[in-house]
């Protein structure tokens, strides 16, 4: 079949979008696969997909592939891409909209200056729901957080990291690092990522403090390797932040592919994640 697609990407997030509104899709894993492989097809971290609401209030439904061809709950950069491509697109003429995830609804807003600002909801912080198995396993309390051993195999030798896990409709595991240019993303991202304490795996986050209202932050995604940005990454790392008591709100964070803006009142209510969303061409593919 032919699709018509649109790369985007959100602080160099990448993604193909894809209207399913007025295009048929049904696509396999291995089809999503092939779209986001950068040699055999478009290539992209994450595939969106537009299609029409199944809940009454809300104006669309988004659903997320990541690169492996898996599907996943929540995408914060894919968020902001979405809102640019349905407003770009003429499929709606609002400026915020009500968006229906895997994860739950969240409200993205297009702002004058271009960026969008998305309500992402409230992070999920019961270890059992984001989810993560502490059983047996003593964590280590700082401010309102606790801070989980992972033991990790790296060859013959075990190195044990503290994480804070926090699920953002995703599950995101984020540790304090010296410096994020030096820290071992690719080496122990991969090992994090499939830690058996996460039965759905987790995306792996390395945040560096610069001050109390500024980070740097890089990410290893689950199902995609390490991303230039991801979005529901930067809003767990500033929870985590927050809740350990070493960073106020608002908060701004660099990424390696731009840079990102988070505010958070504080436990039960919603994380706001600002940032860039940018459309780089269309294009058309046989799939
Ligand atoms: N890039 C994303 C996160 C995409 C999903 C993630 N890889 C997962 O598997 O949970 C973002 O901007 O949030």
């Amino acid at each position: 079949m032919k699709l018509k697609f649109t790369k985007m990407h959100g602080a160099g997030n990448d993604f193909v979008v894809i209207d399913a509104i007025s295009q048929q899709i049904d696509l396999t894993p291995a089809q999503w696969k092939q779209l986001g492989d950068r040699r055999f097809g478009v290539g992209a971290d994450q595939m969106l997909v537009v299609e029409k609401p199944t809940q009454p209030g809300c104006d669309f439904r988004y659903r997320i592939f990541n690169s492996d061809g898996g599907e996943v709950e929540q995408c914060g950069n894919g968020a902001r891409a979405f809102a640019k491509f349905v407003s770009q697109k003429g499929l709606t003429d609002k400026r915020s909209i009500s968006v229906e995830t895997m994860a739950g609804i969240i409200a993205p807003r297009l702002e004058d200056n271009g960026n969008v600002t998305v309500d992402m909801g409230a992070p999920v912080l019961e270890p059992a729901r984001v989810p993560f198995d502490a059983d047996g396993l003593d964590g280590v309390a700082e401010g309102r957080d606790t801070l989980w051993p992972l033991v990790l195999e790296l060859g013959g030798d075990k190195e044990t990291v503290l994480v804070s896990v926090v699920s953002m409709g995703n599950p995101h595991a984020v540790q304090l690092v010296g410096d994020v240019d030096t820290a071992p993303v690719e080496l122990t991202g991969p090992l994090i990522e499939h830690h058996p304490r996460f039965p759905r795996r987790v995306n792996a986050g390395f945040m560096q403090l610069l001050n109390r209202q500024h980070i740097r932050l890089r990410v290893f995604e689950r199902g995609v390797g390490e991303t230039l940005a991801c979005g529901t990454g930067t809003c767990a790392a500033v929870v985590a932040g927050i809740r350990r008591g070493l960073l106020d709100s608002p908060v701004t964070v660099d990424a390696r592919g731009g840079q990102l803006a988070i505010a958070w009142a504080g436990e039960g209510q919603p994380v706001y994640l600002t940032g860039p969303a940018v459309t780089v061409y269309e294009g058309e593919i046989e799939i």
